[in-house]
């Protein structure tokens, strides 16, 4: 593991100059936050209640931020989890019989206590049943089905006689913390907002370490993520229960702003603003949620004063402009607002000064199975899709300290053969063994903590992260801290060491210079060598590679054939997929080679060169491309 530098930042950015500009980022938060506390007694009642409310929006829809624009997950469905939040308080402080039981032990003024912890319980057993079923569908499946239980929570609500129809409940308590009671809207609105900033605080933390790296793969899709050792299915269900959980503390302070509750506000047209609130403000941003809250509640307050005038009727004519509106921000600003204000306001932003870090946490380390060992074992498998065989009785072992190509043109098998060997996918018949494990029916997850590692033939990279944090992604399962400890800030000294170790695999990879850069703004073939660095990142003992040298130059290709030579002298095993037969014949210790899902030929480069099968097949017409002496080519 490599020593920290003493003033790497908490995003793992060595110092430089800072850039100049009237405040950090930080700073101007801090100032904001300020200037609304000194302000909050002056401010007119009528702005006071405004400001509530937005506090009370941008809570649920900073979750939707988490969930949809961070983690890829649509819900229309989070106004019934603020429901039942509200619905819990109300009833609880309200129900003659709960009221006697409890009073006695908590006191009145412990009842909306007692009503929050009994709404997150049912949010969280509610959300955690919903999510494990809905959360299994991809495509517009899960959408679908966030209105399906929108709908049903809603109307369970209003037909739910004790919990008072459509009626609702009144006569809900107002809050008291020590000893002050928040019955006035001023009042509970301090609350509300510092609900709002330490839930944003939180969820800065998260998204900005091991686990927001691993919330932000979801995007990027399943089966990367699965192969840097994320549970995607677990953390789907926890982003969704989170999102739940603050709408449902919205639900709470809703109920005691209110002291009423009725289903009407948790219905689902309801649970679509939530929507529009943090698409329109950016939903991959946290202050966006703010931003959408607050101009979807002021716009909507507008709407519902002017439409009626102009039209000369009453009904929601603002959820038609809503959806106007909608259209034209995605058409102008598809990642919302925030981005584009973030941009402008980046020239009076200067950077934020580096944190000094005085240690960093160890990280898991793997011990390399001795040269020659047998790593990965494939006997005899078969993959048929329908009636098509795509590899059949494929047998290869893959060693400690060698490179093993996989060859053969188009169409002969060798991704389906990647998949089964990485636990994307399972053999039909037949059986992979990792590091002397049975591996079927085993996810990637399970693979790469066995010390495989893997890059893609289509490049998958979280592009609009920089190149650093994709390589970091590579050391998640190096290192344990989970959501609570990254939220609380004590995952630090582990960050900064997987920042670290990102960074030397970065330096060793040739890309020093992009690591602060986003990835798609690198070129095709650079992308390429950054998955290399994030599959190095692991400290894996197997590497397999879809296609490196596809897009790179001559040169690039040289560096990247070094690299791999000095990673087999380290002991690793490397197993292949490449077109370029220079690269493979200079590199290869042996090669396989597919046609049509099986194996035709195996031997050194020299061997496979001379086999009659595969120049027909395969390498026929090829041989002005093929260095003169590959097997001496192959140890230089
Ligand atoms: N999910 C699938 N369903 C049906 N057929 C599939 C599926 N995946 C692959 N195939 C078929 O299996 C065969 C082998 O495909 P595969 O992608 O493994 O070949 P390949 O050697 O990797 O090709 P290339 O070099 O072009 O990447 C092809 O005929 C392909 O159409």
């Amino acid at each position: 593991m490599s020593a920290p530098t003493k003033t790497e930042s908490a995003a793992g950015v060595p110092a430089t100059a800072a850039s100049r500009g009237i405040a950090t980022r930080t700073q101007l938060t801090l100032a904001a936050v300020a200037l609304l506390a000194l302000c909050w007694g002056f401010l007119p009642d009528f702005t006071v209640v405004t400001l509530s409310y937005i506090g009370l929006y941008a809570i649920v829809a900073a979750g939707l931020v988490m969930l949809t624009g961070v983690g890829g997950m649509t819900s229309f469905g989070q106004a019934a989890f603020v429901g039942v939040g509200a619905y819990a308080t109300a009833w609880i402080c309200t129900a003659p019989a709960s009221v006697q039981a409890l009073s006695g032990i908590v006191g009145m003024a412990g009842m909306p206590w007692v009503g929050l912890v009994l709404g997150l319980v049912i949010t969280f057993a509610v959300a955690w049943g919903l999510g494990s079923v809905t959360l299994k569908l991809s495509g517009h499946y899960l959408p679908l089905c966030t209105i399906a239980w929108g709908l049903s929570l809603y109307y369970l609500f209003g037909n739910m006689e004790f919990l008072g129809g459509q009626t609702g409940i009144t006569g809900i308590p107002p809050l008291v913390v020590a000893g002050f009671s928040l019955a006035s809207p001023r009042a509970i609105g301090v609350l509300i907002w510092a609900v709002l900033l330490v839930a944003l605080w939180l969820l800065h933390n998260l998204l900005d370490s091991r686990e927001g790296r691993a919330i932000r793969a979801l995007k990027g899709g399943r089966v990367m993520a699965e192969s840097m050792g994320v549970d995607t299915a677990h953390y789907r269900i926890k982003l969704f229960v989170l999102a739940a959980l603050l709408a449902a503390i919205s639900g709470w302070l809703y109920a005691h702003l209110q002291r009423f509750v009725s289903p009407t506000p948790f219905n689902l047209n309801i649970g679509i603003e939530y929507l529009f609130m943090a698409v329109v403000g950016g939903a991959g941003h946290l202050w966006g949620a703010v931003l959408g809250a607050t101009l979807i509640a002021l716009l909507k307050e507008k709407l519902q004063d002017v439409l009626p005038s102009l039209l000369g009727t009453s009904g929601n004519f603002e959820v038609i402009v809503f959806g106007l509106l909608m259209v034209f921000v995605l058409q102008r600003f598809a990642d919302g607002l925030w981005p584009t204000l973030n941009r402008f306001s980046e020239r009076w932003l200067r950077r934020e000064a580096p944190r000094a870090v005085r240690e960093a946490a160890p990280l898991g380390q793997r011990t390399l199975p001795a040269a020659g060992t047998v790593l990965l074992q494939a006997r005899n498998v078969t993959k048929r899709f329908g009636g098509l065989v795509a590899n059949n009785n494929v047998s290869m072992d893959v060693k400690a300290g060698e490179v093993h190509a996989l060859i053969g043109p188009n169409g002969a098998g060798k991704s389906t053969f990647f998949n089964m060997v990485s636990g994307v996918d399972d053999a039909t018949e037949g059986e992979v063994r990792l590091m002397d494990q049975a591996m079927l029916r085993r996810p990637s997850r399970a693979f790469a903590r066995l010390g495989m590692a893997r890059t893609f033939q289509h490049v998958r990279l979280l592009g609009q992260r920089s190149v650093v944090e994709n390589v970091a992604l590579g050391a998640h399962q190096r290192a344990q801290r989970g959501w609570l400890a990254s939220m609380l800030r004590l995952d630090r000294a582990e960050e900064v060491a997987l920042l670290a170790e990102a960074r030397r695999q970065i330096e060793r990879c040739g890309l020093g210079a992009h690591a602060d850069t986003p990835a798609a703004s690198l070129a095709l073939g650079q992308q390429r060598i950054v998955e290399i660095a994030r599959a190095l990142a692991g400290q894996p003992a197997i590497l397999l590679l879809d296609e490196p040298a596809a897009g790179l130059r001559h040169l690039e290709k040289k560096a990247l054939a070094d690299l791999l030579r000095q990673l087999r002298a380290e002991g690793l095993g490397i197993l292949v997929v490449e077109h370029d037969m220079e690269f493979v014949m200079n590199l290869a210790d042996r090669i396989t080679v597919l046609e049509f899902g099986t194996v035709i030929a195996e031997g050194t480069p020299l061997e496979v060169q001379r086999n009659q099968r595969v120049l027909d097949a395969y390498l026929g017409g090829a041989d002005d491309d093929l260095p003169a002496a590959a097997t001496e080519g192959a140890r230089a």
